[in-house]
């Protein structure tokens, strides 16, 4: 006789639900959202269907449409023109350029809107890096000058969530120190703790005009096969100050987001990247897999790895379906 029988607790839709370990709330996500020059502009990204670039006219009203369904939090990453780059990615602080002042109207618009911004040299790096190069060397700690002034830069501008995205080493505790001399105590650190140097980034790339002009991110980005060294950066964030630490990708390294939330009492983030996000539509595109199940499938198996917030560009889609009560 089998006193045991798991299939008890699966018998009806509601006694699934009512044992559901792991829920899904739109309130969990931050939605990235990529913006241009211009006016009255969407440009379609190829590898991320569905995905635009807008220009801040547009990316106003797609802020106000996704706010709407209930997304609270956009993360908003500039594409700019090679003409605006330079060594020292001057632009990331020219408070009347397109990302500064876009983030000021985002907040002027929506005060209850949650800005993240990205700190990082490489949308506007002539060189396509994240950290100053000298004599195809990535400098440490002269990219943390950079990144500090950045820092305090979008702090200004109005963003409540800086997202260090950049992997350079002592920049959360250098970014905490310049903000807080500034007067920015309030503004968070979620920082890309362990963020591997991934084949996933790709569709970003192009969505940016940002890959590297040489070599590869390997001395700054992670090795894919390292689970231990996340443990390290994770401690050093921690120490620096980071408000909530941030596992990049998402869907290949589980474990990492595991490890982190079992070790750390901060929120922890995941990037469910660009490439994860192709590699879906594509599928689905195709036939081959149910798009809207995977999402679900996906976003939820990032929750139980211990996630509590995901940055994925499925937010709108996943909202809409809240909304319309499909999921
Ligand atoms: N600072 C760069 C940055 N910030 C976010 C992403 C990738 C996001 C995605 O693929 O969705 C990247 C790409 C990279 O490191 O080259
Ligand atoms: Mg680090």
């Amino acid at each position: 006789m089998m006193i045991r029988r798991p299939r008890r607790n699966r018998k009806s839709a509601v006694i699934r639900e009512l044992v559901e370990e792991t829920t899904l709330s739109v309130r969990d996500l931050i939605f990235p959202i990529f913006l241009i020059e211009g006016d009255n502009q969407a440009v379609a990204i190829d590898s991320m269907p569905g995905m635009y670039r807008y220009s801040p006219d547009r990316l106003l009203d797609e802020i106000g449409a996704c706010a709407e369904l209930g997304i609270r939090t956009f993360d908003v990453f500039p594409s700019l023109p090679e003409s605006k780059k330079d060594r020292r990615a001057t632009e990331g602080t020219n408070p009347e350029g397109l990302y500064l002042s876009t983030l000021r109207k985002i907040k002027e618009h929506y005060p209850d809107v949650c800005v993240m911004t990205d700190v990082a040299m490489d949308p506007y790096s002539s060189d396509g890096h994240d950290g100053l190069v000298q004599d195809g060397k990535i400098l440490n700690d002269e990219t943390l000058e950079i990144l500090g002034n950045m820092a305090v830069a979008q702090a200004e501008a109005g963003a409540d969530i800086l997202g260090p995205s950049d992997m350079m080493d002592g920049r959360v505790g250098y970014m905490r120190q310049q903000l807080d001399a500034a007067g920015f105590t309030d503004v968070s650190i979620m920082s890309y703790t362990a963020k591997y140097a991934s084949a996933f980034y790709n569709p970003f790339r192009d969505a940016l005009d940002s890959a590297p002009k040489f070599g590869d991110k390997k001395t700054y980005q992670m090795n894919p096969a390292n689970r231990r060294e996340a443990l390290l950066e994770a401690e050093l964030d921690f120490e620096e100050g980071a408000d909530m630490l941030m596992v990049k990708p998402a869907l290949f390294y589980l474990d990492i987001i595991r490890d982190l939330s079992e070790a750390f009492p901060i929120p922890i983030a995941a990037y469910n990247v660009s490439g994860e996000y192709a590699m879906t539509k594509a599928a689905a595109a195709q036939g081959w897999l149910d798009g809207e199940r995977i999402m679900l499938e996906s976003l939820l198996s990032i929750k139980r790895a211990g996630a509590k917030i995901i940055l994925t560009y499925f937010a709108k889609e996943y909202a809409q379906g809240v909304k319309e009560g499909r999921w």
